[in-house]
């Protein structure tokens, strides 16, 4: 099998799947609990939560864990929308976010508030200029992914944090779902970034289970009320063995993380380098984009269809993105990039992670090469 799915998700680390084992089987006490069951279970809660934020470069009380990018998308717009209503209805957004973005964003215009959606360019990339006209005395949020999950562009998100220093009362959110270990993610305190969203089913940690960042002294309402956990603003029993295995899963994600960049670049670019032999191939993803997403399309050929007969040769890999794969929609990313129709709904997206090989990435053209000239011949 040659997994190239990993933007839909990664295969669980084994040492990651063990320690969820364990911590569920030896460590089930409930953190809030006042014996001292709970208190090891606190204990290891807070262990964890020193270690991804001193992995993230922040502080312990800024590292807020939830369910996963989905969560944390909804939070960080919707409890800024709570919060800061009452100042402005005003958000900014790109045409190219995740559906967590997109859909939170249209909820909210049903409920009053003006969304102003920035287009992007050929690579799949916001104008700064366009962000700095759309920005008004009531805006409250900037809500920019750092990486694109269908083609793998990279946004400016430090140019668009400079913009934003001249607006400290707009909350500026990055959803850093497909950028963890992939590309330099600042979030220091010159970067500007308010909140930033995280999902560790993306770097082989389990599924469920994320963490937020939330800049020390920026206010959300929290999503989920009730007996106060994640310092009164996520409240929930805490998913301890899946908090415990996703802190796990981030040291392995950033032990050598330059290297493993590298790497997927490297065999990025060999696919892209062979796909773009053929004439009827068209590639989407940048060369300057993220190492791990390289997006295409075969012409004539129907997304989906590619997809099926990859598998058939054991290569696993998706439409543009897992989420619109199953609606069989073309991608809106692709629209928003002025990829015709026609060709958009011939894209297939690989995506690698740092286990995947050159000598994988050999057979995937050999069998691409067989591919299209069975397609060939059906023309
Ligand atoms: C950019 C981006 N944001 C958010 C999400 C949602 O994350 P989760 O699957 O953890 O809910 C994904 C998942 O594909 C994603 O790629």
């Amino acid at each position: 099998m040659i997994y190239f799915d990993n933007s839909a998700t990664t295969q669980t680390d084994p040492s990651v799947v063990a320690t969820y084992v364990k911590v569920t089987e030896e460590v089930f006490g409930n953190p809030s609990s006042l014996h001292h069951l709970g208190d090891h279970a606190d204990g290891l809660l807070q262990q964890s939560r020193k270690q991804v934020a001193s992995i993230m470069g922040v502080e312990p009380k800024e590292i807020f864990f939830t369910s996963g990018g989905t969560e944390g998308d909804n939070w960080a717009i919707k409890g800024t929308a709570i919060e800061k209503g009452k100042y402005g209805k005003h958000l900014i957004t790109s045409s190219v976010e995740h559906p967590a973005v997109k859909e939170s964003m249209a909820q909210l215009e049903k409920q009053g508030f003006e969304v102003t959606y920035l287009s992007v360019n050929r690579e799949g990339i916001i104008s700064l200029e366009e962000l700095k006209e759309a920005l008004r005395s009531d805006t409250i949020l900037v809500s920019i992914m750092a990486v694109n999950n269908e083609v793998g562009s990279i946004q400016p998100i430090a140019e668009i944090g400079e913009i934003l220093k001249a607006y400290p009362k707009v909350h500026f959110h990055v959803d850093a779902v497909q950028a963890i270990g992939k590309i330099k993610l600042d979030l220091s305190a010159s970067s500007r970034v308010d909140l930033a969203t995280f999902s560790a089913h993306k770097f082989h940690g389990p599924k469920g289970i994320g963490f937020m960042y939330i800049r020390q002294g920026k206010k959300i309402a929290p999503l989920l009320s009730g007996g106060g956990q994640e310092f009164g603003r996520r409240s929930g029993t805490e998913n301890l063995a899946g908090i415990v295995a996703m802190s796990k899963a981030l040291r392995l994600l950033y032990t050598d993380a330059l290297v493993k960049q590298q790497k997927q670049r490297e065999i990025k670019e060999y696919l892209s380098a062979g796909l773009e032999k053929y004439s009827k191939v068209s590639v989407f993803s940048s060369p300057t984009g993220a190492p791990h997403i390289l997006c295409f399309a075969l012409r004539g050929i129907r997304g989906e269809v590619f997809v099926h007969a990859m598998e058939k040769v054991g290569i696993y890999i998706s439409t543009t993105s897992a989420c619109s794969s199953r609606s069989q929609t073309s991608s809106s990313t692709l629209s928003a990039m002025h990829v015709p129709e026609n060709l958009a709904t011939s894209a297939v997206r690989v995506s690698l992670t740092d286990t995947n090989t050159l000598a994988e990435a050999k057979q995937f053209l050999v069998e691409f090469a067989k591919l299209e000239e069975q397609f060939r011949d059906i023309h």
